[in-house]
């Protein structure tokens, strides 16, 4: 999964100037903050924690906070290196299998804790009681030197130019914050404050409020000098108060809410009825807020083990190796890194949304070494020496790509205009580290703000999507009273437009149905697998736009997305998908904003480019003539102007144009999205896998919506225990299919994807008996395909290969093993040569390689299974993936490595049934499951499964090595499970 979470996941860094001896580096990273000091010889480090516990620990040099995590791998190599996946696909290793980092209870903290966290939500400035007078005076420092910087644009007042950049630069909430951050990092905080320095410096009305002020003193001390003739009417005063006037600050910024005399007015509804919504909207967004803030911590946690674990060569390696080759753990050389030292960014450009696209190139044009690394992974950049050690500060971004000369990657920085460290990449030597688990501060943002927003906005006139609000937050006698009032429908519509698919069913055309009738404030679309819940949604798409409305689609994860963008772009509609480039799968990337637009100015880059090119040209010939060449350099910087005004128009146009936007859920707080006109309707899919809060960003945005998922498939990954037992793992489908006696639903119940052998263990373990499969597929086996032999695997739906051996003992070569890269996740080398052999049977009875997914719950038996697949030609085209990554897809035969073997019969979250649902499902017509059943059946849910197979399907005894060949004319032994 993108993870699952996944998703349009940025992160934001900041770091110090250098010229501060006291600070080293100040990084918003993550769902929190790190920061971290430097002395000479010493660096502390220390992680800001709910509980406002600072974890103190020392190091010498290298500019990483040292934990009692080993920095030196002690383990020796005896493969080739597992390639673990980011957290989001990465809930599954086996650190999921640990307890869950929980905060400690402290009542004291935990009540001054909420004080901050109301005042955050009532959008009130901290006070003097709040920070204390030291704090107070941090925070007017920072900001006066930010007002500074701000008002010293006057000096050369006229310039429009520098105001209109500046007006860019600024913009109220998480924008501000983030301007903020590089001048509050160059003040030392007032020892024994930090924690709520760190509080207070995340805080948009408390640093609004102090820059306010300080920007007036800073004004006012100018026109004294006569350098203004009057502050109140300066460009930068002015573009505050366009600020500070501004729809979203008012939203943020504002005090408690009122009393919601909106839904009065909008609704005509009586005042105490409103109340009560109100007060259950209130009691919802406080409780989000708390469970969400427990979350980040939680990440905060994780994130900070997996930049403790980001190695340092060793002193005693060889420094005679290529250097490139100096990698993680002090390794001079191995087959696979996850570090790549000694290079040196060469050239920057700006993509869309301000990402900073970095090209950085091996030292001495050597090849980069084999890597880890691949695009969309998160990555952090740090300058060090030669040999890849003192690496000091960081910044944080993807890999976007690896360029066609073997010797250079390129990386999209998350960094904004100004940001000191950027430039200080430049004449350095470069190390780039993978990171695996990063919590994502602006995803937390995007949330709360979500939260906010819905919590003052919900029933406001001024709110599209009030009905929504109204209806999930209302009780039945609230609905009622809207649909008597005639503010809702729950009819169908009649169907009148072109369906693309004749063959929809019954249910599936009523779902559609329910869902263009513009008055159906919220339709959940509960379907199990294979009911066709994504072709449906892209008729249903199709047929709104037909009807004349503008549609947003989201999803908990880019691959989600992604999939979406696929389906839609079949049908011709004019669709737009925005979000991280990094982020998005090449084989849709022709729909990415950034393409779009790119070409659309293709001719005009071109002519600008000649024209910059003459221009450079003429400016060599006048090298001599200071006047001349200023102005050709002047016009130079004009065409740069040009070229960004002509992209930010084209940008607006496109959005503007498409009919349907595509993101991430959180990706939809993209102000590019939020400038947009309000949409007619919001279609979230997959929304059993992602938390409320962050459905609430797109709902806002619309004026209805429809959910579409199955909560018997993956949930949305909660880390902490506390948030996952408050109810921050319930998804807004799950709670809306619950509401108003089932009204807001509409079920799906035929699956057209799996032979019933399959689809007949989903439907007794996870629906009730209620999913029935279509005739169409009840049947159908790999023999039935073209060019397929028959044989007893081809005519075989359920196959377990059991790795089991008698009296309880572990096949040799098929144990467990930890992952030797301290991913935490497991592999199995003896279960991957079972599937490596089980994918030739299939090949030689003639399924095709592209018909054939491989998957496993655990990330390191994903890349070892990847490893060897590859090295085989025959199975290029066999998918290899963890099964949150698989979610929302299908092949005609899966194979499953469940790796787990162990003679305690742990299982891990192998027992996860909706983990489980979701691999079993993703078959059509062949499933083999690789697995020890001896430590497989402790776990009451697992051993259901294997019973099943045993009745339906076939077992056989696997062993590393006497498996395989084509299976033609096989007769296997079942044996029997106890
Ligand atoms: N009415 C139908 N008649 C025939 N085939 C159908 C019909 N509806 C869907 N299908 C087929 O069923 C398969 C599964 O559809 P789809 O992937 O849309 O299901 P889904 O509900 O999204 O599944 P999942 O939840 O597992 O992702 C696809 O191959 C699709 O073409």
């Amino acid at each position: 999964m993108e993870i699952a979470a996944a998703s349009a996941t940025s992160t934001v860094s900041f770091w110090a100037s250098s010229s501060l001896e006291s600070i080293c580096a100040l990084r918003l990273s993550s769902n929190g903050v790190f920061i971290r000091f430097k002395r000479p010889s010493t660096t502390f480090g220390f992680q800001h924690q709910h509980q406002q516990r600072l974890l103190l620990s020392c190091s010498n040099g290298g500019g990483r906070a040292s934990s009692s995590s080993p920095i030196k791998r002690t383990q020796p190599r005896t493969r080739t290196r597992p390639k673990p996946k980011p957290r989001n696909d990465a809930v599954l290793s086996s650190k999921d299998d640990r307890p869950r980092p929980q905060p400690q209870p402290d009542r004291r903290v935990d009540s001054q804790e909420q004080q901050l966290l109301k005042n955050k939500l009532n959008g009130d400035p901290l006070g003097r009681r709040d920070l204390g007078k030291s704090v107070v005076r941090w925070i007017s420092l920072g900001m006066r030197a930010m007002a500074t910087d701000f008002a010293s644009t006057e000096v050369g007042a006229g310039e429009e130019s520098d105001f209109s950049e500046l007006q860019q630069q600024m913009g109220p909430g998480l924008t501000f914050v983030i301007q903020a951050q590089p001048y509050l990092n160059a003040v030392p905080m007032p020892p024994g404050l930090e924690a709520v320095c760190l509080k207070a410096c995340t805080h948009y009305p408390t640093l609004f409020d102090h820059f306010q002020r300080e920007l007036r003193d800073v004004l006012q001390d100018l026109q004294r000098r006569s350098v203004v003739s009057n502050w109140c009417e300066t460009c930068s005063w002015k573009l505050l108060k366009e600020l500070a006037g501004s729809v979203q600050h008012r939203a943020v910024a504002r005090k408690a809410p009122g009393p919601p005399k909106s839904a009065l007015s909008v609704l005509g509804m009586e005042m105490e009825k409103a109340k009560a919504i109100q007060s259950r909207i209130d009691k919802f967004t406080n409780g989000m807020s708390e469970l969400l803030r427990i979350e980040r911590d939680a990440e905060l946690e994780f994130t900070q083990e997996e930049l403790d674990a980001v190695p340092m060569p060793d002193q005693s390696s060889d420094s005679s190796k290529p250097i490139e080759f100096l990698v993680s753990h002090g390794q001079a050389q191995q087959e696979l890194c996850d570090t790549i030292c000694n290079l040196n960014a060469v050239s920057t450009s700006t993509g869309l949304g301000g990402m900073h696209l970095v090209q950085f190139k091996v030292e001495g044009n050597h090849k980069l070494p084999p890597t880890t690394l691949s695009p969309g992974d998160m990555v952090c950049v740090r300058s060090c020496d030669s040999r890849g050690a003192g690496a000091t500060s960081c910044m944080q971004g993807f890999v976007n790509n690896f360029e066609e000369d073997g010797c250079s990657i390129s990386i999209a920085l998350e960094s904004r205009h100004g940001d000191p460290t950027f430039s200080k990449l430049f004449g350095k030597n470069v190390r780039i580290d993978r990171i695996y688990g990063l919590a994502d501060v602006l995803t937390y943002e995007r949330n709360c703000e979500a939260l906010m927003l819905l919590q003052k906005n919900g029933l406001q006139k001024k709110n599209p999507s009030v009905a929504v609000v109204a209806t999930l937050f209302g009780d039945k006698e609230d609905v009622k009273w809207l649909e008597q009032n005639n503010f809702v429908d729950w009819t169908e519509q009649e169907l009148s437009g072109h369906f693309t698919n004749e063959n929809l069913d019954e249910s599936q055309r009523r779902a559609i149905a329910l869902g263009l009738n513009k008055k159906q404030p919220i339709l959940v679309i509960q379907g199990p697998p294979g009911t066709g819940k994504t072709g449906l949604l892209k008729e249903l798409i199709a047929l709104a736009v037909q009807q004349g409305e503008r549609v947003l689609v989201t999803a908990p994860t880019n691959a989600a997305v992604d999939n979406m963008v696929d389906k839609l772009s079949e049908i011709g509609l004019n669709i737009v998908r925005v979000g991280n480039p990094a982020r998005i799968s090449p084989s849709v990337a022709s729909k990415s904003l950034g393409q779009i637009v790119n070409s659309k100015l293709a001719n005009f880059k071109a002519e600008l480019e000649r024209k910059k090119s003459d221009l450079r040209k003429d400016l060599r010939h006048c090298l001599k003539d200071d006047s001349l060449a200023a102005g050709i350099r002047q016009l130079l910087k004009q065409l740069g102007k040009t070229l960004k005004k002509e992209e930010k128009q084209a940008v607006r146009e496109v959005l503007s144009n498409a009919r349907v936007v595509l993101a991430t859920n959180t990706g939809a707080a993209d102000p590019l999205i939020r400038k947009l006109d309000t949409f007619d309707l919001v279609v979230i899919d997959e929304a059993a896998q992602a938390i409320e809060p962050a459905c609430w960003i797109p709902i806002l945005q619309g004026k209805r919506c429809i959910l579409a998922g199955d909560q018997c498939q993956l949930a949305p990954v909660i880390l902490s225990r506390k948030a996952l037992e408050g109810g921050l793992g319930v998804s807004l489908l799950e709670r809306a299919a619950s509401l108003h006696g089932g009204l807001l639903t509409t079920k799906l119940t035929t699956q057209y994807r799996m032979n019933d052998a399959i689809a007949s263990w989903a439907s007794k373990e996870m629906y009730d008996g209620l999913l029935k499969s279509s005739p169409t597929v009840s049947s159908h086996l790999l023999v039935d395909s073209p060019f397929v032999k028959p044989t007893w695997i081809t005519q075989c739906p359920l196959l377990l290969l059991d790795t089991r051996m008698p009296y309880g003992s572990l096949s040799v070569g098929c144990e467990e093993h930890l992952d030797p890269a301290g991913t935490g996740s497991l592999y199995n080398e003896g279960e991957a040569d079972i599937v490596v052999q089980h994918v030739f049977s299939l090949i030689y009875s003639g399924v095709s390689p592209t018909a054939i997914a491989v998957q496993s719950p655990y990330v390191a038996q994903v890349q070892l299974l990847r490893d060897r697949l590859e090295e085989l030609p025959e199975a290029a085209g066999v998918e290899v993936a963890t099964i949150d990554s698989f979610q929302g897809r299908e092949a005609d035969a899966v194979i499953i490595s469940m790796v787990r073997s162990n003679t305690l019969g742990a299982v891990g979250f192998l027992g996860d049934s909706r983990r489980m649902n979701v691999a079993i499902t993703r078959a059509r017509k062949h499933v083999a499951v690789v697995c020890d059943s001896s430590t497989i059946c402790h776990n009451t849910f697992l051993a259901r499964l294997l019973r099943h197979v045993r009745y339906v399907g076939r077992v056989k005894h696997a062993e590393p090595g006497s498996f395989g060949g084509s299976g033609l004319g096989m007769n296997p032994m079942l044996p029997s499970i106890n």
